[in-house]
């Protein structure tokens, strides 16, 4: 794992609707992210947030049943730009969100970098919608699917290059709301699901080891996507689009364990955690917690 590495926020709150998700970056700050990265030796450079337009109207849906997509688009080619940039001086890349939709900007200025990026979208959802399939008209419910290559050419061609990533090599872990149309795309693709449905089989372990394998084996690159809504909504509250039945913070500190041990992170991204409807904080400190695992931090 690298040393070096740069936190850039991403305070946008405009691919879903609820309001609230922008003060992310500075909820996870608060909760003290810089200071357990610091202790764990990381060099951390604070790049501080991506500027984020706001839409003349908030409740607009735009062309294509896409809500807010010009702001959408213009964030994403920032953190894109921004992303480049830091893993060509050789950082690693830590984003903090802002909705699920700056994923797409974090790939995209990932991807390039690599012949095989692999992806772990830990979540709730799977956020392959399009215009055509979501039933909201939330670009955060569509990030992986633009990854993909597939939605409005605004969101998949940012950074001038489709597809970012392929199907085989996407593992989705923690799945367990996902719309007709999502799941009629991961059947054709082939996508690789761990749902609640496996984690509950197999337990984490099994699960994380097999996620591990599958992405050393194939790819030379991996990004974590951590979705706070993959955690259960009784212990991390402070999401924007709930699903019960989560996974457990111990299961996702096991998880983050595993994957520190394994060494194969080259960039991550945490999103979706809400101040707004949270309860003291405890979501994004559990997101600075998970962070600690996730970059190296042992109790013996
Ligand atoms: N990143 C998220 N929290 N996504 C939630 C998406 C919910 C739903 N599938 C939709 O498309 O609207
Ligand atoms: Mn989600
Ligand atoms: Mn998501």
């Amino acid at each position: 794992m690298q040393t070096n590495m740069s936190i850039i926020g991403v305070p946008m709150d405009l691919g879903q609707s609820r309001r609230g998700v922008d003060m992310g970056p500075s909820a996870i700050r608060y909760a003290g992210v810089i200071e357990t990265l610091e202790n764990l030796n990381y060099n951390i450079a604070d790049l501080g947030d991506v500027a984020v337009s706001r839409p003349d109207s908030k409740e607009q849906i735009q062309e294509g049943n896409l809500r807010n997509l010009q702001q959408v688009h213009e964030c994403n080619k920032k953190l894109a730009e921004m992303v480049d940039e830091e893993i060509g001086k050789n950082r690693f890349p830590l984003v903090l969100g802002g909705d699920h939709s700056i994923a797409i900007g974090s790939l995209a200025g990932t991807a390039k970098h690599y012949d095989n990026l692999g992806v772990i979208w830990y979540d709730a959802h799977g956020d392959l919608n399009s215009g055509e399939t979501s039933p909201s008209g939330n670009i955060h419910g569509m990030p992986l699917a633009v990854s993909l290559g597939i939605g409005h050419e605004k969101l998949t061609n940012i950074h001038e290059y489709a597809p970012k990533v392929k199907p085989e090599n996407i593992v989705i872990v923690g799945a367990r709301s996902l719309d007709p149309g999502e799941k009629e795309l991961i059947r054709e693709k082939g996508i690789t699901v761990y749902s609640m449905h496996e984690v509950d089989r197999m337990g984490m372990p099994q699960v994380m080891a097999e996620t591990i394998d599958y992405l050393k084996a194939r790819t030379d690159g991996v990004h974590l996507s951590l979705d706070l809504d993959g955690l259960d909504p009784e212990e991390a509250p402070g999401v924007g689009t709930p699903v019960i039945g989560g996974l457990s913070y111990r299961e996702s500190h096991l998880a983050m364990e595993m994957l520190s041990e394994a060494d194969i992170l080259t960039s991550a991204e945490f999103v979706e955690v809400n101040p707004i409807l949270d309860d003291k904080n405890k979501t994004a400190a559990m997101a600075v917690g998970l962070m600690g695992s996730l970059f190296g931090e042992k109790l013996k």
